[in-house]
């Protein structure tokens, strides 16, 4: 109910098309149940000598016209009357068409944005924890089965109302014996439907989740094609996808084994009663029960009538698929969004930072950080260095508020960061991630995504802090050379050097490199750190390191392990004690001296 509920909800600014296209559908309905009974009039009161009972405004109509003999001696009267009868049906099922197909249209752009704002506004936890594949087929295909049974089938249960209301009360005023006979099965196919709606419910959500398991492979095969080559694991990868492609064929196979077994015993039904119908129909006929005309009329109401009643079936399998298609995406629509403009504190950032006995932990019990102290002062630069695990992505990640730490304080500039606004936060602490992701667009839009309304002497200077303009310069387009998705015409280095472009960009007070000159060779590195040093002024900066060179001359730096500082000082300090700091300083130093020799 509540999904029907969400619907209702998508459906504004098209409902009054939506209810123009039922009375449209309505309309079409009456004009041709009025045609048999047009029919009938001809055949047994024009034709025939039966006196005519119809309403009082039909007999005036015929009075005035001249009265049944004029009728009878212009019999054309009689078909122009169901040729205009057919033509209004006509009209109105085109306005029926015309306005469910704009209206369920206008609904799945509406269900596409509300799903894809929803998603920007989505926790970075959110996105690290989904499966791109099966969002990306909640945004497509899910919505497509929505709009698919908006434009055809939700209209037709205003036909299937209409049909069956109308149909019945001119049966039953004309013979309540065949109208009984006639509407027999109605019930059985009802109940016949609803049964088959659930299990079609089903199975529709087991193929449609399989199709989003394949999608994901798909997707992951895709961005991962280059891993896929480098350890030529295309069979292992080819036989992955033909599994999932295998299990989504048998489960859509099962879905549409079950549609056919429902419409064939739901024609079976249907041709049962149509003969019944038909039997008994000419049998009473023939000795006189009913008139001929009135045959007539039961043998063309029994046609409409059980089209829409079957077509209930189909109505009632598309609802169950738009159902589960909601329910996909009314699971993305329930998370909580995450509020980035929230009336907190929006303060002037400078850049001091401190830590006191901060505590973290990723929805389990283990502490990811425990206890961190340390304190960094605007302009300063700190370096993380520890083993892998160790939570020094974690450590920045609470930074820019992309988690909220569990215990302890952090205090920029004397403010409690959880009192400061996200996007505040956000737009002050530049973080370069570890894994630069480039989108396909050029170059210049890759670099000013950060700063949008950044002018081109600005973009140019990043990528010349960053160590990258020459690069740039060389290629032949340019700052308008397109990267390809993830950026693949590029190197390792050059996506990186990019990614800090990106983020200098903003020229935040605080900025982070999260192991992102861990793809640039030393030299590039100095010459970043360097360009870093002679434009930034008071600016706090944050690096993540395994290489003692890239962190050597920072102001503090600090050693984690399983989630603690275990070290702290400067360079000069940390080699003077035992220690991972000291540990890798002297392999690194050794290679350096082994190189030195060889070159
Ligand atoms: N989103 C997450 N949900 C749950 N656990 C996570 C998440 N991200 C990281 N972890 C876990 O937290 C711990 C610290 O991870 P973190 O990425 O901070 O380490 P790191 O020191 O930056 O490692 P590396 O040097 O390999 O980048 C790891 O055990 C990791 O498995």
């Amino acid at each position: 109910m509540n999904r029907l509920k969400l619907l209702w909800k998508f459906m504004k600014g098209n409902r009054l098309i939506y209810i123009g296209a039922v009375l449209s559908i309505g309309l079409a309905t009456f004009a041709s149940i009025i045609n048999p009974l047009v029919l009938k009039v001809s055949i047994d009161s024009v034709i025939g000598d039966k006196a005519l009972k119809a309403p009082s405004i039909v007999m005036n109509s015929i009075n005035k016209i001249g009265g049944i003999d004029f009728l009878e001696n212009n019999l054309w009267i009689s078909a122009i009357v169901l040729v205009i009868l057919t033509m209004i049906q006509g009209i109105f099922l085109y306005f029926k068409g015309k306005w469910s197909a704009q209206a369920a249209e206008s609904i799945a752009k509406n269900i596409r944005e509300s799903v894809y704002d929803h998603l920007q506004h989505q926790p970075y936890d959110y996105h690290v924890k989904s499966e791109t594949g099966d969002l990306i087929q909640r945004c497509t295909s899910d919505v497509d089965t929505i709009r698919r049974f908006l434009a055809i089938q939700f209209v037709e249960i205003g036909r299937a109302i209409f049909m069956i209301s109308f149909v019945a009360i001119i049966m039953f005023s004309l013979n309540v014996k065949m109208a009984l006979i006639s509407m027999a099965v109605v019930p059985i196919i009802f109940a016949f439907s609803v049964i088959f709606f659930l299990k079609v419910k089903k199975a529709f959500k087991l193929s449609d989740e399989s199709e989003a398991e394949m999608s994901t492979v798909l997707q992951e095969n895709l961005s991962g094609v280059r891993v896929v080559r480098a350890f030529s694991k295309e069979k292992f990868e080819i036989d992955k996808f033909e599994e999932k492609n295998e299990n989504y064929r048998y489960l859509t196979y099962k879905l549409i084994r079950l549609l056919a077994g429902y419409w064939a015993l739901s024609d079976l039904l249907c041709l049962i009663q149509i003969g019944s119908v038909l039997i008994l129909g000419v049998y009473w006929a023939t000795t006189g029960a009913i008139t001929l005309g009135t045959l007539v009329v039961f043998t063309s109401y029994e046609g409409m009538l059980l089209w829409p009643v079957r077509q209930l079936g189909r109505i009632l399998t598309d609802l169950g698929k738009s159902l589960v298609s909601l329910e996909r995406i009314g699971e993305i629509l329930d998370e909580p969004r995450e509020e980035i403009e929230s009336n907190e504190l929006t303060p002037e950032i400078k850049g001091n930072i401190k830590f006191e006995n901060v505590s973290f932990s990723y929805e389990n019990d283990n502490k990811t950080l425990d206890n961190i102290s340390f304190e960094v002062n605007k302009g300063e630069t700190i370096a993380i260095m520890g083993q892998t695990g160790s939570g020094k992505s974690s450590l920045v990640h609470l930074l820019a508020r992309l988690y909220e730490y569990n215990s302890g304080s952090i205090k920029i500039d004397g403010i409690e960061l959880k009192n400061i606004q996200k996007k505040w936060i956000r737009k002050h602490v530049g973080i370069v991630l570890q894994e630069p992701f480039l989108f396909s667009r050029s170059i210049k839009d890759n670099i000013s995504l950060a700063k949008l309304e950044a002018k081109e002497a600005e973009i140019i200077e990043s990528a010349r802090v960053a160590a990258i303009h020459n690069v740039i310069e060389d290629f032949e387009r340019g700052y308008d050379t397109k990267v390809g998705e993830k950026g693949v015409t590029l190197s390792g280095g050059q996506k990186q050097r990019i990614a800090i472009a990106r983020t200098l960009i903003n020229n935040s007070p605080i900025l982070i490199f999260d192991d992102s000159l861990s793809a640039v060779d030393t030299e590039t590195d100095l010459a970043i750190r360097k360009a870093l040093e002679k434009r930034k002024s008071g600016v706090t900066t944050f690096i993540i390191s395994h290489r003692v060179s890239t962190i050597a001359g920072a102001d503090k730096i600090i050693v984690l392990e399983n989630g603690k500082i275990v070290q702290s000082g400067n360079h000069e300090e940390l080699i003077k004690r035992k220690g991972l700091y000291k540990r890798v300083w002297t392999i690194q130093n050794s290679l350096e001296t082994e190189m030195d020799k060889i070159v």
